[in-house]
């Protein structure tokens, strides 16, 4: 069984650097050069979707159509598949938005304008069988011919990209198809012979983790000259159908599958099975026949999640990191067909790395849209037309790869083969035959049988080398004459699965949470234990498929007690008997297997095969150790028959000794002869009792292993659960820590800044007290002393710098002084001057408070005078009176008016002060707002001067400091000097 470890792995681009390992299946240090050809030895020319699959889709709604260049070179192949509405879809009430309009056109519902061309478009019917056969078989045949394939499924998230690339055991998908399909054109190749091996990682959160080796995690993609590899990747060369599939199976074991809200099982990972095909033409003498060397990458996309999706926690988080690479695929393929853009983006995300040659190199790409037509997905669904519109203007080119280089795996093993013949053919003609040794004495005898026995040793290694390395190189049971055209492959070649190959899919896979199981989801929706248990019973579904095969496999057993080889060829597909593979699920019982198998070393392969044996107890785990668990059944087999075939030849050989001793009883060498022959039978013997013996524990065993193996799957389900929960607290925790660091680092950087302000405080402070200066000087003076001479000159420079500082510093603090003063002056005058403001404001009131009441005053006098005049107005009877009181009234009225007149002057005078108030105590305001400004000034003068002082400060340590490395570097110069 070919398992083995290589540290590297190419990617898509299908450049291989293979690194050694010991066992026959173990790929090889290379450092294959190839080279691309434009001349196609193709297998699929004849293939009926070739011309559909090569037509330009087109943009009706724009009437566009793609440019002329791009019609002439080959694009990448854009198909898409309609999956039917889900019953909860329909349960819902959700309609048909996006529907095929015949066989290339995607068409809106809502809007007839809006619709999309593509290579075919499949409708919810389609099989994934004619899915294959229109999307896929063409890269396969061409990865098998020697060029480069890719085929990938797109979508949104539960859209049916797994279902068209995985498919169940009622309709398989792209990947066993394509593996079907590849050892269906081994057998119908019969002139050339292959190697198979293949890889199994995925993309989980960018990281890439090996699903054939679950200690491969986190690798590493790097590149070199040839491209990107993945760094430490497993590869194992498989020998058939069920054991491509078998391993495909245990890696999806691995996989991060995890339930959501639009997918019970939704794929929480991108996935990428590689098939390394290499191939030569067949015969010993075909060295310098070149070798083809391909890859075949299927790769299952997780599903674009929209923002609709209501996750939480963990898938929030995956389904981010799906949505971003995603998203770079699509830069990537709108950047590949703008003709302007210089830069692609392949190193933005893990996919489009390893996608890279795919995309940009010489293979052929397939890529599968698959999409829902519900109304709910309109948007998605567009974008997905929308991103297969795009990828269908990437132009590739074809081209086969070609390995001069003598060091492909193929060759090696075709090389070491050879070799091994040879050296057995040696052997072969050095043992002589113990009839012959006749003459020779009883001692001698003994040596000669012992160098007999070692060199039947030696054989039986080599045997059992070139049987193991034979197995791993695959060709056409059928003869070149009997084959139906050489090179070409029935384009309608159909894939019929045996039972044991089936056993390897999904049961049922992930079936649509609404399909039979929807009301018990929906009905208690919304509780996450039932979405758990949903998902642990899905998968136990999904296992059960395996588990049932197993068995039934095991009941077979005990009611025929029949070898498993056996069995292989009971399911050999009777319903269809043109398919190759159909007939046999062991394809590697079909190679070269026989072919000088007669002289195999019962003893070492006895030896070898009970450590396997013992081994294989423990082994019956997965669908991998299964098939281990054949390969040992058919190896005891294949050496009881051997052991059986030289018993026979010794036993003949026994006759005629026995024969020629009765012609000479005296012949004590003869009888000797036949006494260690009769051992040598005697042995071998025993040795087939115990291969029997060996064969019956081993199918009473796996009787017991298999039902442990219930039990085994259970406890690694809930290993798996554990480390689910376990990765997703880690996720929790690791947010926490986080925040946690986050707010540890707001509250430093608070300490640092109300630090940073008392710093400042105190540096001002001491800056006020100029003594620390004196001090400080002196003690750069002190340190500044130094013997050494060569330091002299900057030592007194710097003191002489610090004088000078010191005696700015002086200056400025009696300026400060000095404005200090000027200002206290200023303060003063300023309140003197508010003072006299002040007052004259007091003044100026009771000024005006006497003007009003005077004027008051001289209105009443001037009423007064009104009312006299009035007065002095009567008859003449009176005159004598009268004249006597107008005498009396002049007088009286000269009296007023005096006294008005100097009412008047007075009242100017008030006046005039009160203008000389106001102009003194507009002056006043004047100054004091002078004083102000004068103020201000010096404070900004002393701000400024502040300021300078901290400078200042800064300069001096900046000194001390290099004054305090001068020291040390001076000390150091001494301490080296002594
Ligand atoms: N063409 C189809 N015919 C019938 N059922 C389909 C088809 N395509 C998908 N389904 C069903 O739809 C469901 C979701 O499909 P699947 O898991 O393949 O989606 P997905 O795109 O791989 O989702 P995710 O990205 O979440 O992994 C499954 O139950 C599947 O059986």
């Amino acid at each position: 069984m070919g398992s083995k470890q290589v540290s590297k792995s190419r990617n898509a681009a299908g450049f291989s650097k293979l690194k050694t390992a010991e066992s026959p299946a173990s790929s090889t240090t290379s450092s294959s050069k190839h080279y691309p050809e434009t001349s196609v030895d193709d297998y699929s020319h004849c293939s009926p979707t070739s011309s559909s699959a090569r037509s330009k889709p087109q943009l009706l709604h724009t009437g566009k159509l793609p440019p002329k260049a791009l019609q002439s070179k080959e694009n990448v192949t854009v198909t898409v598949r309609f999956r039917p509405l889900s019953p909860r879809e329909i349960s819902k009430g959700e309609e048909i938005a996006w529907y095929a309009d015949g066989e290339t056109i995607v068409r809106n519902e809502h809007n007839q304008s809006i619709a999309y061309a593509y290579d075919r478009v499949f409708g919810p019917t389609t099989t994934t069988r004619h899915v294959y056969d229109v999307a896929a078989q063409h890269v396969v045949n061409g990865a098998m011919a020697g060029i480069n394939g890719t085929i990938f499924a797109y979508g949104v998230t539960s859209s049916g990209k797994t279902h068209t690339m995985h498919g169940d055991q009622r309709s398989p998908g792209i990947i066993p198809l394509a593996v079907k399909d590849a050892f269906s054109i081994i057998q119908e190749t019969p002139k050339r012979e292959f190697l198979l091996r293949v890889s199994y990682f995925e993309i989980y959160n960018e990281v890439v983790n090996d699903l054939l080796n679950p200690a491969g995690q986190n690798l590493r993609i790097r590149e070199d000259e040839q491209g990107t590899f993945i760094e430490g990747i497993k590869e194992e060369v498989v020998l058939s159908p069920a054991h491509a599939l078998s391993l495909i199976a245990a890696g999806e074991e691995h996989r991060h599958i995890g339930s959501t809200s639009f997918n019970l099982l939704s794929s929480r990972s991108h996935t990428m099975f590689t098939l390394t095909i290499e191939s030569s033409p067949l015969g010993d003498n075909n060295e310098g026949g070149a070798v083809h060397l391909s890859q075949l990458n299927l790769i299952d996309l997780a599903g674009s999640e929209s923002s609709k999706a209501a996750t939480s926690g963990l898938r929030r988080k995956e389904g981010s990191y799906i949505n971003k690479s995603l998203l770079t695929l699509g830069t990537v393929i709108s950047k590949l067909t703008d003709r302007r853009a210089n830069h692609v983006p392949y190193r933005d995300s893990k996919l489009t790395r390893l996608l890279q040659s795919s995309l940009s190199g010489h293979g052929r790409v397939s890529l599968i849209c698959t999409l829902t037509p519900a109304s709910s997905n309109t948007e998605e669904t567009h974008n997905t037309l929308k991103f297969a519109h795009r990828a269908k203007h990437i132009e590739i080119q074809a081209a086969q790869n070609k390995i001069i280089d003598e060091k492909s795996l193929i060759k090696k093993y075709q090389y070491e083969i050879r070799q091994l013949k040879e050296e057995l053919e040696q052997f072969k003609q050095g043992i002589k035959p113990v009839s012959q040794l006749k003459d020779t004495s009883d001692d001698n005898i003994v040596l000669l049988k012992q160098k007999l026995e070692e060199e039947e040793d030696a054989k039986a290694a080599l045997m059992s080398r070139i049987q193991r390395l034979t197995k791993l190189i695959l060709v056409s049971t059928k003869t070149p004459q009997t084959s139906r055209v050489s090179y070409r492959v029935d384009p309608r070649r159909r894939h019929s699965f045996g039972e044991e190959e089936l056993a390897y899919l999904p049961y049922k896979r992930r079936d649509l949470m609404d399909d039979e199981n929807l009301e018990f989801y929906v009905s208690r929706e919304g509780t996450p234990e039932t979405i758990e248990d949903a998902f642990r019973e899905e998968k136990k579904t999904r296992k059960h498929g395996l588990l049932n095969w197993l068995k039934l496999k095991k009941k077979d057993k005990s009611f025929q007690g029949s070898s498993v080889s056996d069995k292989s060829s009971v399911v050999k597909s009777d319903s269809s008997p043109s398919t190759p593979q159909g007939e046999g699920s062991n394809f590697h019982m079909e190679s070269r297997l026989s072919e000088g198998s007669a002289l195999a070393d019962q003893l070492l392969e006895s030896r070898e095969n009970k450590e396997v044996h013992e081994d294989s107890f423990h082994e019956f785990e997965t669908p991998e150790t299964r098939i281990k668990m054949i390969d040992q059944m058919e190896i005891l087999r294949e050496q009881q028959k051997i052991l059986s075939e030289e018993m026979a030849q010794q036993l003949k050989t026994f006759k005629l000794l026995s024969e020629e001793a009765a012609n000479a009883p005296q012949n004590e060498d003869i009888k000797a002869e036949i006494k260690i022959l009769n051992g040598d039978i005697k042995a071998k013997n025993d040795q087939n009792a115990t291969l029997g013996k060996q064969i019956l524990d081993f199918v009473i065993a796996s009787h017991d292993e298999l039902d442990k193996s219930d039990l085994v799957q259970a406890v690694s389900e809930m290993r798996a659960r554990l480390n689910e929960k376990c990765f997703e607290l880690e996720v929790k925790a690791a947010d926490n820590r986080v925040i946690q660091e986050q707010l540890n680092q707001k509250t430093c950087l608070c300490e640092e800044l109300q630090e940073e302000v008392a710093n400042l405080k105190h540096q001002l402070s001491d800056a006020l007290e100029l003594g620390d200066i004196s001090s400080v000087t002196s003690h750069m003076q002190q340190s500044s002393e130094s013997p050494n001479k060569n330091e002299e000159k900057v030592i007194e420079a710097q003191a002489f710098e610090i004088e000078e500082l010191k005696l700015k510093t002086e200056e400025l603090s009696e300026l400060k002084e000095q404005l200090e003063l000027r200002n206290k002056k200023l303060a003063e005058e300023s309140s003197y001057a508010k003072g006299l403001a002040s007052a004259a404001a007091v003044e100026l009131k009771a000024l005006s408070e006497e003007v009003a009441r005077l004027m008051n005053h001289n209105q009443r006098l001037a009423a007064d005078l009104a009312a006299v005049h009035n007065s002095s107005v009567t008859p003449r009877g009176k005159i004598g009176n009268q004249r006597n009181g107008r005498r009396e009234k002049f007088i009286k009225r000269k009296e007023q008016d005096s006294s008005l007149m100097e009412l008047k002057r007075e009242l100017s005078m008030c006046k005039e002060r009160e203008v000389s108030f106001e102009s003194a105590l507009v002056e006043k305001v004047q100054r004091e707002a002078e004083l102000q400004r004068t103020v201000e000034e010096s404070k900004e003068r002393e701000a400024y001067l502040e300021n300078e002082l901290a400078n200042m400060w800064v300069l001096v340590a900046k000194l001390r400091r290099s004054q305090g490395a001068d020291d040390s570097d001076m000390q150091q110069n001494d301490h080296i000097g002594t």
